[in-house]
């Protein structure tokens, strides 16, 4: 069973096993990802100079760790070689003390250029990648939408993608360099320092780097396939929130709250594996690095301290520059996992904009001056790219001259729709043509065909906004009196004029504040203000009560003349004035003439009018419109807010007590485990102080290497301690996150029945 909001005590029982998901993750991800220089393609010269100038700051905040080892090492030199001579040993100090000011005030700009470059040219360069991106999506073709380019993946492409490679092409990469510098410029000055210790201490790199490979490999495909499902998640919420009505009508909450938790569980599993991973790969990295800490290295500086080939300061310079240059490639581990997720998210979003439309919107073909409105349609077969194997038209032909209204009936799903998507050419047919004054259609440039087309459909499409936004899509540069006039034809001016801030009314998410029929009319209103010579109305008033549709009727009468029309709709009122209309049957025309001859001739006119007859009597019962009704939904309920404010609080609070008793536990094991990884770090540094004094001692070998039994005991300790933290605190930070998306998506869904 899998756990909702409604209860939320219950376990999460994750149904797939972890292997299952694995697998799945493997045959989702593309291990290959998109070469990381690629995600660099937008980068204009200013990009490249703030790059460079990025690189030179991080490169001089890196080099400032080993430099300080080596100033360090410079000072142990004027303690311990000064012991007994205090002005020695202060004139020996006073020495370094520059330099260390020096380093100081370097670092500060450097440190500012590389935040501030290096996440101003990542910035720059992700509005590009998004703006490309969004362009390649409006460009393609209607098919590509029912699959490829779900609403989920275009919303996750260009939010949650793009930001994980911004943050990878900017702050990540600047910290990544700067920790690569400060392991080079640590071998550098090891090799100075000491080069017999540095080679010995070198010894520990190759395992670093095979622990990296390897911790990156498994990361690689884990990113991938987080990348994947976070993408279905998203379209489960969006296809949920998008038709919430049907959903809430349906009592589809729970349904849709167990697709998301599907996600989300699947999400889970994976996650569990990145943490143990994340622990094991930190956890190695720090055990290798360690390890050169433990006693056999430490004996062998002692060595070449007693032997006079070096001083203990620049020993201890040398184990310390090339041990944290080593540790801070450890701390750039991270920062790989960042740039894997890019690689992913990249390979995702260059795909997209790489894409070619099957029907390319780009200027292209003839442009007509003017169209007069002929179509002929000829001998078209047609199944759609998503079911292929379903036949929709098999030798559909219609010619429709310019000025005249055909009206198609027949069955629904008999591809009265359809024609009219491929005349808009959203779709090509696989056989035959449709000409427009004698110009196959997909040789006409696609924007100038589309300009010339002006459609309504059975779904009105409003975008968020005011009424005047949506009627000026059909026409830009229409004025205040145009849109009032295109008003006014499709009976939509009345109902706008009641409205508190008219024109300038706000009218949701898709319309979401208007009626249905309101919607419809506002939708004509704007393919009238288009003024295309042909007109594509696929059910117009299919929304409206009969009042209304007899209005709008004459309205859109107005609007149709001189025009080409190609009408579909249900109600018979509305087509029989049509000058021709054509009887649509398993995907050809079957019949053709008026409303009076069809009467006559064709049985399946005859007995949709008759059934019309009966049903025209029933409704006029029923129907009228509420023009009030949109007030009231405008209007903002206090207590709705109030009671929003609580479920906030409700959810936020439910992210940590939807934590089981386990979870608890794990927390509290991963923070001792954090603890004790925090704690390491200091004991490190006063052991390393231990053994550099240490060198200066009659017995030098003898400490040096009882500290570093001490060192090696404390650097096992690290690599539990880190395992557990990250694994713990990866774990349960993923329940956390769960529960966060569970109870915000079933808060969104049961909002309105709580
Ligand atoms: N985008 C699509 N992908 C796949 N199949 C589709 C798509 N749109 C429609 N169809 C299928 O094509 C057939 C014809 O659909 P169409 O919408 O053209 O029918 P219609 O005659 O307009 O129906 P109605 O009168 O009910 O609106 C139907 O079987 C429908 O399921």
């Amino acid at each position: 069973m899998v756990q909702t909001s409604t209860q939320p005590e219950q376990p999460m029982q994750v149904e797939r096993k972890e292997t299952e998901v694995l697998e799945d993750v493997k045959k989702k991800s593309d291990p290959t990802g998109l070469p990381f220089y690629k995600l660099l393609k937008y980068a204009d010269t200013l990009d490249w100079i703030l790059m460079a100038l990025g690189t030179i700051g991080s490169v001089v905040h890196g080099m400032a760790q080993p430099v300080g080892y080596l100033l360090l090492g410079k000072a142990l030199n004027a303690f311990g070689s000064r012991i007994e001579d205090k002005d020695g040993m202060v004139h020996a100090l006073k020495k370094v003390v520059p330099y260390v000011w020096y380093m100081a005030i370097a670092t500060f700009p450097a440190g500012i250029l590389e935040i501030g470059c290096w996440m101003y040219a990542s910035e720059r360069q992700t509005a590009w990648i998004r703006l490309e991106f969004l362009r390649s999506v409006l460009r393609q073709e209607i098919g590509a939408f029912a699959n490829e380019l779900s609403s989920g993946k275009v919303i996750a492409g260009i939010s949650t993608h793009m930001s994980v490679i911004q943050d990878a092409t900017g702050e990540k990469l600047g910290h990544f360099l700067s920790y690569f510098a400060t392991f080079f410029s640590g071998v550098l000055i090891a090799f100075i320092c000491s080069w017999e210790v540095s080679l010995v201490t070198l010894f520990v790199v190759p395992l670093i780097l095979l622990v990296g490979a390897t911790y990156t490999k498994k990361m690689n495909a884990i990113s991938a396939a987080k990348m994947i499902y976070l993408s279905e998640a998203t379209t489960v919420v969006e296809k949920t929130i998008s038709h919430i009505k049907t959903v809430f009508a349906f009592v589809g909450e729970d349904l849709a709250i167990k697709s998301f938790s599907d996600c989300t569980d699947k999400q889970s599993v994976i996650s569990r594996g990145e943490a143990l991973i994340k622990g094991d790969g930190t956890g190695m990295f720090q055990a290798v690095t360690n390890s050169r800490r433990s006693s056999g290295g430490n004996v062998i500086a002692a060595v070449v301290v007693t032997a006079g080939r070096s001083s203990g300061g620049h020993v201890i310079a040398a184990v310390m520059s090339i041990l944290f240059g080593a540790i801070s490639i450890t701390y750039a581990a991270p920062d790989m996992q960042v740039f894997n997720q890019a690689k992913a998210a990249g390979n995702e979003v260059f795909k997209v904009i790489r894409r070619q439309p099957t029907i390319s919107n780009a200027s292209g073909g003839i442009v007509l001056k003017e169209i007069e409105g002929n179509i002929d349609i000829r001998n078209i077969h047609f199944s759609y790219p998503s079911r292929e194997d379903k036949v929709i038209l098999q030798g559909f032909t219609l010619s429709i001259p310019a000025g005249k209204t055909v009206a198609l009936v027949g069955s629904s799903g008999c591809g009265k729709s359809t024609v009219i998507s491929l005349v808009a050419r959203f779709y090509d047919p696989s056989k035959g043509v449709i000409l427009i004054d004698n110009h196959n259609i997909r040789d006409l440039d696609l924007k100038c065909l589309r300009q010339n087309n002006g459609a309504v459909s059975q779904e009105p499409s409003l975008f968020a906004g005011t009424i005047k936004d949506n009627l000026k899509v059909g026409n830009l540069d229409a004025d205040d009196q145009q849109i009032e006039n295109a008003a006014m034809m499709a009976n939509a001016h009345n109902f706008i004029s009641q409205l508190p801030d008219k024109y300038s009314t706000e009218v949701g998410q898709r319309g979401f504040q208007l009626s249905g029929g309101q919607k419809q009319r506002i939708a004509i209103a704007r393919a009238v203000l288009k003024n295309p010579p042909i007109l594509l109305l696929d059910e117009a008033t299919s929304a409206l009560d009969s009042q209304s549709e007899k209005l709008v009727q004459k309205a859109l009468e107005k609007a149709m003349q001189g025009r080409t029309v190609i009408l579909i709709a249900h109600r018979l009122s509305t087509i029989v004035n049509a000058d021709e209309i054509a009887v649509v049957e398993n995907g050809q025309v079957k019949e053709t003439g008026t409303h009076s001859t069809l009467l006559d001739t064709s049985k399946f006119y005859n007995s949709l009018f008759n059934m019309q007859n009966i049903r025209v009597v029933r409704d006029k019962r029923g129907l009228s419109e509420k023009g009030a009704e949109i007030e009231e939904s405008l209007r903002e309920d206090p207590e709705q807010e109030e009671h929003e404010k609580r479920l906030e609080a409700v959810h936020f609070f439910r992210i940590w007590f939807g934590l089981r008793r386990m979870e608890l536990l794990k927390t509290a094991i991963g923070s001792i485990a954090a603890g004790l990884s925090g704690i390491s770090k200091p004991v490190f540094g006063f052991f390393i102080i231990k053994i550099g004094v240490a060198y200066y001692h009659k017995h030098a070998k003898r400490e040096v290497g009882w500290y570093s039994i001490a060192f090696s005991l404390i650097g096992l300790l690290s690599l539990v301690s880190h395992i557990l933290q990250h694994y713990y605190f990866g774990v349960v930070g993923e329940k956390a996150m769960t529960n966060l998306r569970k109870a915000l998506f079933s808060g969104s869904c049961h909002s309105s029945t709580v």
